[in-house]
């Protein structure tokens, strides 16, 4: 076992410290728009507001836009990071965190760039929340639903096109090994995480490429492919398991057209015999932007029914699934922690134990991704498992698009070949992807 200290001399910790790094021009650029939009969707649906929430949800719109401007004053000019002052359940974990991390490491380091990047934006988002649960009307407000709305909206050809996919390879009579299919609809899976609306800092993600046309067209952008290991010793040996053992959990990602794309593959396994379950992670309240909540979840399945033929009919089925306990919802706190996941033994044994229960797992996007490897500056040829640090609640893929200068597992070949990449956009553009098998 490598000690956390040599660990954090050979693959240190991401932070916004160094000039020109993605996440310094994150902490500089990219969180202040995500704010100062915020704020300014906030003016602009004032009228909105007051009619859905009353009069005296002024004073409300003001607050929270006051502590808006706070938020982007302290991160801009690298402030402490404040203890979370609200009476929402988590608080009480964020601060004791945020008591040790000072600890730790000098009440002076833990600030918006000196801090750990994976910490202060888990952290900025549990800010967020929190200024706008301190309103007394507006607590269940999600400021993000709309940008998350458009990501559907934006998308429904492309979600009727993979509808109609789905439809037509579940039929009576197909076969339940056809590759194609199942890998077509797992690198849709993969390449629905590359409309993600933190990375724009809220601006419209549209995919010129469909999720459908780019799961074949884009093998060349797949750093590491562990697809077929995993169909071949973890995925179909499921459909011959006995009924009623097999369960697969997909630990999502963003709303609008990747979770279509989980959705679609979650219907895929139930209906084809891969799994009797099916259970999605989701988060609890809204959090980078675009990842999906309960709010988000239901208000797609709503959608589905009017967005075409084949929409409609996978509406129907998973609202069937949803009835019968086949397909189940999950938001536990935990995911909104700034937990690598080799601590989560320790720091919630109860979700660990929940992902022992499943056959296979997906691990979907980047900042699961991050969580997944701890978010460390690993020399690129590190194999998966090492930055795992021991992490195998059951076999999971990871399927990410790089957005995120965090990545290990590549082969000698492969680590040569980046190389000659021309700057460090690779790692960060969302334009190459990985699906890592761990777990095992
Ligand atoms: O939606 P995803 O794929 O998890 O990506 C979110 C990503 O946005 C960023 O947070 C950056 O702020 C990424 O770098 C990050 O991990």
């Amino acid at each position: 076992m490598i000690s956390e200290e040599d660990l954090d001399s050979n693959a240190p910790k991401l932070n916004g410290r160094k000039e020109g790094t993605f996440v310094f021009i994150t902490i500089k650029d990219r969180w202040p728009k995500i704010v100062a939009r915020l704020a300014n969707d906030f003016c602009v649906k004032r009228a909105e507001l007051l009619e859905s929430y009353g009069e005296s949800a002024d004073e409300d719109i003001k607050a929270v836009n006051h502590g808006f401007a706070e938020l982007r004053y302290r991160m801009t000019t690298d402030k402490p990071l404040e203890n979370i002052v609200d009476n929402y359940g988590n608080a009480g974990v964020w601060n004791t965190l945020l008591i040790n991390l000072r600890d730790k490491v000098g009440e002076d380091q833990v600030t918006w760039y000196r801090a750990d990047w994976l910490f202060v934006e888990c952290y900025l988002y549990r800010k967020i929340f929190s200024i706008v649960f301190n309103s007394r009307l507006l607590r269940d407000y999600d400021y993000f639903a709309e940008q998350k709305q458009s990501s559907f909206k934006e998308h429904v050809p492309q979600i009727e096109e993979s509808a109609s996919f789905l439809m037509s390879i579940v039929g009576e009579g197909a076969p339940a090994h056809e590759t194609f299919g199942l890998v077509t609809m797992l690198k849709m899976c993969l390449w629905g995480n590359r409309a993600d609306l933190s990375l724009s800092g809220g601006d419209r993600a549209v995919l010129a490429q469909s999720s459908m046309i780019a799961s074949t067209k884009r093998e060349n952008f797949i750093l590491v492919d562990d697809l077929n290991t995993a169909l071949l010793n973890y995925i179909y040996p499921l459909h011959k398991k006995e009924k009623g053992t097999r369960r697969i959990d997909i630990v999502l990602d963003n709303a609008g057209v990747e979770l279509m794309g989980d959705l679609i593959l979650a219907e895929y396994f139930l209906s084809m015999g891969f799994a009797d379950k099916v259970v999605l992670h989701g988060k609890e309240f809204p959090y980078f932007v675009s990842d999906t909540t309960k709010g988000d979840f239901d208000w797609t399945l709503e959608q589905l029914k009017e967005a075409g033929e084949n929409c409609a009919k996978l509406q129907e089925r998973l609202a069937q699934r949803l009835e019968k306990g086949e397909l189940v919802w999950n938001a536990h706190p935990f995911w909104t922690f700034p937990h690598a996941y080799f601590e989560m033994p320790t720091e919630c044994p109860e979700l660990y134990e929940e992902l022992k229960k499943a056959s296979f797992a997906f691990f979907k996007g980047d900042l699961n991704y991050r969580k997944l490897v701890g978010d460390r500056d690993w020399d690129f040829e590190t194999p998966f498992v090492t930055t795992l640090r021991g992490f195998a609640p059951c076999p999971f893929l990871a399927l990410r698009t790089l957005k995120a200068e965090t990545l290990a597992g590549l082969s000698r070949e492969t680590a040569i070949r980046v190389l000659d990449f021309e700057d460090n956009q690779w790692l960060v553009s969302g334009e190459y992807a990985v699906c890592q098998l761990g777990g095992i």
